[in-house]
């Protein structure tokens, strides 16, 4: 038996939300819109703008180059703020640097050179884009294969998938704590030690993962992880991502980008490239740093809010939005395509529908509540714990249900997929 579902319940709940002060930390600009798509984009902090435009004319504008004192350890000063409020490592173990895109490449390459004379690289044939045509691409350089692990499109994958698809012929795995677009949850753990007793290395996709579950890369015994800052982190669009090397591998592993912020000593400006001997030697060229600077406010409000306590309310979110769309969207045609169990799932939720591409346009402009549309026939919905509501659920819920019983969507013309 399902909870109350009434909005007087929801309400209710956002009263008794140890976590609910911390929506005006955000900037709403449009009370009517209902925003579930912090996992693509997250919300403006109202405290970036005025930091932002205080390190431009007082740091740059009056210090000019004299301010690279600072911001010359920043991505490593970030990443100890990650590592210790978002990421559960140590201290010298994360740092922000270029895209997740790029991270993972350098990584991924650093983990095969690393594992010689192993031919296969296992990464989840759902996996995110990216991840699957660097690999391809670094695959095709080496002459290795990559094989994709089958897995189902709404349940994803579980660590037992991966143990029977795990030979001592597998170099490196590449896998996403939670799956793009199913929400699925890995078990860390469980897959690193599998990983381990066959010599391969595993490389986290932690995207949609940080800042919406607590990871514990170091308790967990991860080997590498990268991920995004512009989701749940709230750093901005095109915000620098992270990544992480476990303290025992770093001297063993050498990325393939040889660039000066990775130099041991790196104002000598010696001859030779010869890596730093910690997690410096990850880094590239200079970093962005007004983008580094949207950061610091974004990790203020997360570090306050607490990675359990977010948890605790992005899995009272995901359920809700379950049960309400049991009870009003499995009638019009919607059915669940994500593991039901909130225990196996991030902070996002798909629904399948036929006519999801055509749903989501019009949920956007007819009914103003924004998620977005993946293939092939997918609803994301992505309440984010730091400023979603309990009423944000119902309220989106509630017009989505309206919108398809009243066939709104049916009046747009059928469009051709574009960017959201
Ligand atoms: C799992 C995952 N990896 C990587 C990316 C993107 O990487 P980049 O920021 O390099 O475009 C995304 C989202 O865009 C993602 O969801
Ligand atoms: N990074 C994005 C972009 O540059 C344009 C449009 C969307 C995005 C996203 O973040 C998409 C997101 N990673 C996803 O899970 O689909």
């Amino acid at each position: 038996m399902r909870g109350d579902l009434s909005r007087r319940a929801a309400e209710e709940r956002d009263v008794a939300d140890p976590l609910a002060g911390l929506r005006d930390r955000f900037v709403i600009a449009d009370p009517e819109l209902i925003y579930l798509d912090g996992n693509s984009l997250g919300r403006l902090p109202a405290a970036t703008p005025d930091a932002l435009a205080r390190l431009v004319r007082q740091d740059w504008g009056t210090e000019l180059v004299r301010s690279w004192s600072t911001w010359i350890d920043w991505g490593r000063r970030l990443g100890d703020r990650l590592a210790a409020h978002v990421l559960g490592a140590r201290p010298g173990e994360v740092v922000v640097s270029d895209s997740t895109s790029v991270n993972l490449y350098k990584l991924a390459a650093a983990a095969l050179d690393a594992n010689p004379g192993r031919r296969t690289i296992l990464v989840d044939a759902e996996e995110f884009p990216t991840d699957r045509y660097l690999l391809q691409g670094l695959a095709a350089q080496r002459g290795l294969t990559v094989r994709t692990l089958a897995s189902d499109l709404d349940e994803g994958l579980t660590p037992t998938d991966v143990r029977q698809a795990l030979d001592d012929q597998v170099a490196l795995v590449v896998l996403s704590a939670v799956a793009y677009r199913s929400g699925t949850l890995l078990d860390l753990a469980a897959v690193n030690a599998a990983a381990r007793e066959v010599g391969a290395y595993v490389l986290w996709d932690l995207s949609h993962a940080a800042g919406s579950v607590p990871v514990e890369l170091t308790a967990s015994g991860a080997d590498l992880a990268v991920g995004c800052t512009y989701k749940y982190l709230n750093g901005g669009p095109g915000a620098p991502a992270f990544l992480y090397v476990r303290q025992e591998l770093q001297a063993r592993l050498r990325q393939p980008i040889w660039g000066w912020f990775g130099q041991r000593d790196q104002f000598r400006m010696g001859p030779e490239y010869d890596p730093a001997p910690d997690i410096d030697r990850f880094l590239v060229g200079t970093p962005p740093i007004l983008s580094l600077a949207a950061l610091d406010p974004a990790l203020d409000v997360l570090a306050e809010a607490g990675i359990d306590r977010l948890r605790a309310k992005g899995v009272g979110l995901g359920e809700l939005m379950v049960d309400l769309a049991d009870a009003w969207l499995t009638p019009l045609g919607f059915t669940l395509a994500s593991p039901r169990d909130p225990h196996r799932r991030g902070s996002h939720i798909c629904l399948a529908h036929p006519d999801a591409l055509r749903i989501s346009r019009a949920l956007i402009s007819e009914a103003r509540v924004v998620g977005d549309f993946r293939v092939p026939d997918r609803l994301r919905l992505g309440p984010a714990p730091l400023y979603t509501r309990y009423v944000d659920v119902w309220d989106g819920l509630a017009r989505l249900r309206d919108l398809v019983a009243r066939g709104v969507h049916e009046q747009l013309p059928v469009e051709t997929l574009r960017v959201t």
